[in-house]
């Protein structure tokens, strides 16, 4: 494994000139955009075989040697920094204009700078995909999946488990009387509180994200031959032959620009604000949003861009009584699953509690932060708004426009979970042996009372748990909104996959990571399948030589 070395004299990858490709280009099995959270897991388990080739762009560094990065708690820090793509979003008429959504320009990707919660997708999650036309994708089909993952998923450390943590949960389960869960991964729930499971190694607080579990290990080993790592390099155009993509058209960090061809197929896994800004800019997607543009239309996907989902939130805050313990795996350590709604398939309505006064965007509007405080942020599983992503410039260098059009659902049901997350909270906050800890609510205050009042509220200071996703979405052949089909090519073109949250058809009720994860181990064993369902390496189609070279 090499990184930023598509190197001629290595397996001899440059094809100069030949097999009619342009000088100068480099050719690989396959290219992979996006060194995130899929793409890590599909570079990593492609090139399982020596005989596969393998080139990984990312647009970030390594995040090797960096502390910053690889120790979990410091993820706040991460966050609107220089490893962080910041994107706005468009003004939201019934939510929070001022909402950044971070996503991280590093190896590994979001799973360098996130929380590292790691939740199995509950099988009414899976199986709603199924139903929603990713078929083969419902939950006994997935489970395996899951087996697979290499990550170290653990229950928070009993030495990182902070006391108001440990009474802020005794409290959850008294005062909604749903059960504690200790491993919520054990077993699929519709309720519960306790301690989440993190992708992480509690003894030196060490991320155990996408590229320390799957590229770590090959980069401190050397024994991945086939794969080549291009750090700092930006994708910015697919190079597509007719209706076949053939390669990807990148700037490295000194500003040259090459060809990175592929002889089987190219695998977008940029994520869900990046993926349909690439396939946008390369004349995939709604044709007349990019006639309008000028950019030339090479197939009319009008899904591209469209089913903009999240996972919104609000936050109550409390000042404490005095400083609260330090120890903690990331601050946000627990959490409750409510079912206000009985014939609800899974959970609808979460909470994450936080061992911080997360006062962000309540100072906005005035409030103080507190020198100690707590925080519940009650989130919405599966919320009903659908949002937009599109360009506003055929310069690809212009972020894209999000539009997530958050709490504008027919039935205001968005809006309605969070007032009565809030009257949950409120509820918990009462309750022994939470309730001592506490000194006065600080946001939105006691005097707040009425729905309508802590509606505008909660939508005033709402944030996102950033969990993007749905914007390529899988679908079946009379979706005409689907981008990619269930083997996640993309619709109507040959050689062109798409492997991240954009191919997510519904929201998890969960957090998506551990989904996403899995995406990418299902990918992998897809790309191996090859174009037609059989493994090209087993049969006699297409043969390659070793290293590469046709
Ligand atoms: C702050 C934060 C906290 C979160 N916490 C949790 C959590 O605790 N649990 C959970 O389940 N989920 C969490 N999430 C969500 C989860 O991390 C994401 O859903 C998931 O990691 C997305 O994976 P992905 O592969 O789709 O994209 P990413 O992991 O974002 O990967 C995309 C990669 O592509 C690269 N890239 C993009 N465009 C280009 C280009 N044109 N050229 C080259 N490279 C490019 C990027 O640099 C990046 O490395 C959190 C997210 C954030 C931001």
């Amino acid at each position: 494994m090499s990184s930023n070395d598509p190197d001629p004299g290595r397996g001899g990858r440059r094809e100069d000139g030949a097999d009619g490709a342009p000088s100068g280009s480099s050719v690989y099995d396959y290219v992979i955009v996006g060194g995130g959270t899929a793409g890590s897991v599909i570079a990593s388990r492609l090139t399982e075989d020596p005989d596969v080739t393998v080139a990984l762009i990312e647009g970030g560094p390594s995040d090797v040697d960096r502390p910053e990065v690889l120790t979990l708690r410091r993820w706040l820090g991460l966050l609107g920094g220089e490893l962080d793509y910041d994107y706005p979003t468009t003004i939201q008429p019934r939510g929070n204009s001022h909402i950044r959504h971070s996503r991280a320009k590093v190896l590994g990707g979001c799973s360098s700078h996130n929380t590292l919660i790691s939740f199995k997708p509950l099988p009414s999650d899976w199986d709603e995909w199924e139903e929603a036309g990713a078929s083969g994708w419902n939950a006994a089909s997935m489970e395996s999946y899951f087996g697979k993952l290499r990550n170290n998923i653990v229950p928070v450390h009993e030495k990182d488990r902070n006391a108001i943590a440990r009474d802020w949960v005794e409290a959850a389960v008294t005062a909604t009387g749903v059960p504690r869960v200790e491993g919520f991964n054990a077993a699929p729930f519709h309720e519960g509180a306790g301690f989440f499971d993190l992708a992480y190694h509690p003894e030196d607080n060490k991320r155990s994200s996408a590229s320390v579990a799957y590229l770590h290990p090959h980069l401190a080993a050397g024994d991945r031959p086939g794969l080549d790592l291009l750090l700092e390099t930006w994708a910015f155009r697919l190079e597509l032959d007719g209706e076949r993509a053939t390669g990807v058209h990148v700037r490295a960090a000194d500003g040259t620009e090459s060809l990175l061809r592929a002889r089987r197929e190219v695998v977008v896994c940029a994520g869900a604000v990046d993926t349909p800004r690439l396939l946008l800019h390369s004349g995939l997607g709604p044709a007349a949003d990019l006639a309008e543009l000028g950019i030339p239309v090479v197939r009319d996907l009008p899904g591209v861009g469209e089913n903009l989902l999240d996972h919104p939130e609000s936050v109550i805050v409390w000042e404490t009584d005095g400083p609260i313990p330090d120890n903690s795996a990331m601050d946000s350590d627990a959490g409750l699953f409510v079912r206000r709604d009985p014939e609800a398939a899974g959970p609808d309505l979460m909470f994450h509690f936080y061992q911080i006064p997360f006062t962000d965007n309540p100072e906005r509007i005035g409030y103080e932060r507190p020198p100690h405080g707590v925080s519940m942020t009650p989130n919405i599983p599966k919320p009903r708004s659908r949002g937009r992503l599109y360009l506003t410039s055929a310069d690809p260098d212009v972020k894209p426009a999000l539009d997530f059009r958050y709490f504008t659902d027919e039935d205001d049901y968005d809006g309605r979970t969070l007032v009565d997350g809030i009257r949950l909270a409120r509820e918990i906050a009462r309750t022994e042996p939470f309730a001592r800890w506490l000194r006065r609510e600080v946001c939105p205050g006691p005097q707040v009372t009425s729905d309508e009042e802590l509606s505008a509220y909660a939508r005033q200071v709402a944030h996102t748990v950033y969990h993007p996703a749905g914007t390529c979405r899988m679908g079946a052949e009379d979706d005409a909104l689907a981008v990619v089909d269930p083997q996640l090519r993309v619709r109507g073109l040959s050689g062109l996959r798409i492997a991240d949250a954009s191919v997510f058809p519904t929201m998890f009720a969960v957090n998506p990571m551990i989904g996403v994860l899995m995406v990418g181990e299902k990918a992998a064993d897809l790309l191996r399948a090859g174009p037609s369902g059989r493994n090209p390496h087993d049969s006699h189609e297409e043969p390659t030589t070793p290293g590469g070279v046709a």
